[in-house]
């Protein structure tokens, strides 16, 4: 089955560059897919269309989620709605709510399957706090439900924000950039979670990652985006680092930042000193 089609979308946020260009993919269900390039290639303004939150262009091709076209040519189309349902997704920060609870925040996943009355005083079943809890257990955190979600570590939250998928009982995951600010340990144990969601519950997900690494180390299929063009799209192992030198030029250094290598790089353009006064101060 289809999960993700995508034919000829166009996504222009200025009249003299486009931010997507021709964009055409297809992703089946089951598939855990990554989606790399560099910085401003492209990778989350195509996860924002899949998942409802950007319109294409007028001219901007059509997208359709679990065989229901969700936009075409910058219309989103009446079944959008109820296909976001369906949909899960987690972005590299702001997921939950800081001043709420680990268990309240997962419930939350919850929203769009009860009664809207219910959901607007956050009103929830013994039967669905379990299932929140049991999504916990499951990303390994449910000693800290009671929580505030500002309480936990990066990684955490991440989890909590992959354990409201559960609950929401998502069939796609989009997770845009999520172990962009974790440190290698911490983005293992997401990566892992991710997996083991994809694994077990046959849920399609696409993953948007800075380090090619990754990519190849949990996901067969990888997209490479460059200028918000689709590049590559092929088996992760095809992914040298000959084959990315040629492709992302003077990027590929980027893409090569290991997780698992922490020893320090230079980043890839020139920091001021004033610059760094600014993140210090
Ligand atoms: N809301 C917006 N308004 C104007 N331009 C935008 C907007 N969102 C994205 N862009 C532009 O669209 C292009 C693609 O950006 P996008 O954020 O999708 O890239 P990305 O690959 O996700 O980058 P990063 O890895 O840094 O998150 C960039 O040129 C960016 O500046």
């Amino acid at each position: 089955m289809l999960v993700v089609d995508i034919s000829g979308l166009n996504k222009s946020f200025s009249r003299d560059k486009r931010a997507l260009n021709n964009v055409r993919l297809q992703v089946r269900e089951g598939e855990m897919v990554a989606l790399i390039g560099a910085s401003g290639s492209g990778k989350s303004t195509l996860i924002r269309h899949i998942a409802g939150l950007l319109r294409g262009d007028r001219d901007g091709g059509k997208i359709s989620v679990f065989g229901e076209t969700i936009q075409e040519n910058g219309k989103i189309s009446r079944g959008a709605r109820k296909v976001r349902a369906d949909i899960g997704v987690i972005f590299q920060q702001f997921n939950l709510v800081s001043r709420l609870t680990v268990l309240t925040n997962v419930l939350m996943g919850m929203l769009g399957r009860v009664p809207a009355w219910r959901g607007s005083l956050c009103m929830f079943t013994k039967s669905e706090r379990m299932r929140a809890m049991t999504a916990l257990a499951r990303v390994g955190i449910d000693g800290h439900a009671t929580k505030k979600a500002r309480h936990l570590s990066g990684g955490q939250q991440q989890r909590a924000a992959i354990a409201r998928t559960i609950t929401q009982g998502a069939r796609l995951i989009l997770a845009d950039e999520p172990i962009a600010s974790l440190d290698p340990a911490s983005s293992r144990k997401v990566m892992n979670t991710l997996d083991r969601v994809n694994r077990e519950d046959n849920v399609t997900v696409i993953v948007s990652l800075h380090q090619v690494d990754y990519a190849k180390d949990y996901c067969k299929r990888t997209i490479a985006m460059r200028d918000g063009e689709v590049v590559f799209d092929g088996p992760s192992s095809q992914l040298t680092p000959a084959f990315l030198q040629e492709l992302y030029g003077e990027y590929s250094s980027e893409l090569f930042a290991d997780g698992s290598d922490d020893t320090a790089k230079p980043v890839a353009e020139p920091v001021a000193k004033k610059d760094l006064a600014v993140a210090t101060s």
